[in-house]
């Protein structure tokens, strides 16, 4: 859950004292050739750019349609709220969602190294067992993946069954300790909820402090824990501002891609593959602009069909989230955030105030107990939290509320025009499936039923915008009314589906997908470590099943610094 508006928090120079991201825009020729081209350093592009160079015999470049991450308020945990419907911001929309009342929800997704992870809010979560066995994809259950969830884990709680030591990226507690975050946790177990100090452990359910994806209080994306370290590898190519328009497909395979740059084209070659991280909605975008997607829809823009594939953007499942806002007269929210006081704090200790992710503490809770595992995560915010994120808070408050893990309602991604630089067309027909509302009304008496109970009399002096009351009727208004999205899409180019177990988009040689789009199900859960975790496999599954350089191409035109 992100702040409302963290506009004011972040002042100017309070990223000095951290490490401040190096340049690493490669100048970028007209034409290249390289063993593998990435598009888009997201949270999954960074992960496969690092681990594939690794070998120095093997040539990468990576692809991103956005700027270095040199922006402070990247690195400066509570400023993220100001990247919104920056240019650091795809700032998509859905279309008017028929079950919220014809409401269009706000969609921001990072357009700059790190991808989202470099705008997202950190929590580190995994999700649930079941989620990964539930893919039934061969090499995908959980025990599969717990090894790479561990290999890219630096979590300072140190090495156990469950968590990794000394991988690039660090997990950590949080640094700010807001007491309104105490607060809701006490008033969880008050209600009656066990409390719970690992979600990513044996345990699931209950309620606790989030670990965050921070070093020494500061943001740890995959480009700053994967990408900076890796980029003076003379393997390894980064170009930035740099969108790619399509994949390039020669006798049905990926050779390469072609894309801009201020408006001057270029073209990158693979002698071995193309892999696409462009992010759930992005990634399947490519695809149907490089004429593999459903032929009637490429047909209607006069885009060339390559591949009939009606599942290309098909499948599209996210988070929807319910806020409840209860707003006080005590000034200890995060729109107090930045005194200097804070900022010294932030620059000496690495702590304050200004390393708040935003949502501290949450909990994992079962609308049924009936149900096999959480089907709702609420997330706790020392904030006034509403509208997405967006505009200004008018009051101190804390904001929590159910973002609803499970949803059974689909949406989809398709094309607005064939022109490539055109925000795609994006419908999450949220509350859709029968069973989602409810699910949702159940959620939302759960957490005012939390919001009822003793430890957070301090902070409850009066509900912002609350619903009518409680019955069904009301609620069911309310949920329609205010929910929006908490930014997990996924499942767009979906393994069984779009792509096989490997990542291979089916139908076309030499062409990959890692990111969010692979998964079958979204998971119970904040998405970026799993996604993390797809990188890494991915990086394993092309050392070990990449097809040799096509002896077609000329060795003397790999680009090899
Ligand atoms: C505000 C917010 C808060 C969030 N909070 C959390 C959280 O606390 N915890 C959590 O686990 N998850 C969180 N998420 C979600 C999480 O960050 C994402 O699920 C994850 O980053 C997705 O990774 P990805 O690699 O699939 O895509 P991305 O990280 O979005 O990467 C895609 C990259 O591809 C680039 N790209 C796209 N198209 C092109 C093109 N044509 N040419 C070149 N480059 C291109 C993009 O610019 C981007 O850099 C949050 C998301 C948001 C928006």
């Amino acid at each position: 859950m992100a702040p409302r508006d963290t506009r004011h928090a972040a002042p100017r120079g309070v990223h000095r004292a951290g490490r401040p991201p190096p340049a690493m825009v490669t100048p970028s020729k007209e034409k290249h050739m390289y063993d593998y081209v990435i598009v888009g350093a997201g949270s999954a592009g960074c992960v496969l750019a690092a681990r594939l160079s690794e070998d120095p015999g093997t040539s990468v470049c990576l692809i991103e349609a956005g700027p270095p991450d040199t922006a402070e308020s990247i690195h400066v945990p509570v400023a993220f709220g100001k990247l919104f419907r920056t240019h650091l911001d795809w700032d998509y929309d859905t279309h008017e969602e028929r079950f919220l009342g014809r409401r269009r929800v706000y969609l921001p997704r990072g357009r700059v190294l790190g991808g989202t992870g470099s705008i997202n809010t950190m929590v580190y979560i995994r999700g649930n067992r079941l989620d990964f066995d539930g893919w039934g994809q061969p090499g995908w259950g959980f025990d599969d993946l717990l090894p790479y969830f561990k290999r890219s884990e630096d979590n300072e709680r140190g090495e156990s069954a469950y968590h990794g030591v000394g991988g690039p990226l660090a997990v950590s507690e949080g640094r700010s300790n807001n007491p309104m975050s105490a607060a809701f946790v006490e008033a969880a177990a008050q209600a009656g909820f066990a409390l719970n100090d690992d979600f990513n452990g044996a345990e699931q359910d209950g309620f606790g402090f989030f670990q965050l994806t921070q070093r020494d209080g500061r943001r740890c994306s995959t480009s700053t824990a994967f990408l900076h370290p890796a980029a003076d590898r003379p393997n390894l190519t980064i170009e930035t501002d740099l969108q790619v328009h399509r994949v390039l497909i020669e006798n049905g395979a990926a050779v390469g891609v072609t894309g801009t740059r201020l408006g001057r084209e270029a073209t990158f070659r693979a002698a071995r593959e193309v892999v696409l991280c462009a992010g759930a909605y992005n990634s399947p975008q490519l695809l149907m602009l490089s004429g593999i997607g459903p032929a009637q829809l490429l047909g209607a823009f006069g885009i060339d069909v390559v591949l009939d594939q009606p599942q290309v953007g098909q499948n599209l499942q996210d988070h929807a989230l319910v806020p409840l806002v209860f707003t006080h007269s005590q000034p200890i929210s995060l729109t107090a955030a930045g005194s200097p006081e804070d900022v010294r704090r932030f620059l000496d200790e690495g702590r304050g105030p200004l390393t708040a992710n935003g949502p501290e503490a949450g909990g994992f809770v079962r609308t049924s107990d009936d149900l096999p595992a959480p089907d709702v995560e609420f997330l706790a915010a020392p904030v006034m939290f509403a509208d997405s994120g967006l505009g200004t808070p008018t009051q101190h408050a804390i904001s929590f509320g159910p973002s609803m893990l499970t949803p059974r309602s689909r949406g989809h991604v398709t094309l607005a025009s064939d022109d490539p630089t055109a925000k795609p067309k994006i419908s999450h027909n949220y509350f859709a499936a029968d069973g989602d509302l409810d699910a949702a009304v159940e959620a939302t008496r759960i957490g005012l039923r939390i919001a009822r109970q003793k430890a957070l009399n301090p902070f409850r002096e009066a509900q912002f915008e609350p619903p009518a009351s409680e019955s069904d009727e009301d609620l069911r208004a309310y949920v329609r009314q205010y929910t929006h999205s908490i930014f997990h899409p996924a499942g767009t180019c979906a393994m069984g589906g779009v792509v096989d177990a490997e990542l291979r988009v089916t139908g076309i040689d030499g062409l990959r997908v890692a990111d969010a789009s692979v998964m079958p199900t979204l998971v119970r859960g904040n998405p970026n470590a799993p996604t993390i975790a797809i990188a890494e496999k991915a990086a394993d599954l092309i050392r070990g099943s990449a097809p040799p350089p096509r002896t077609a191409l000329a060795a003397a035109d790999t680009h090899r610094p």
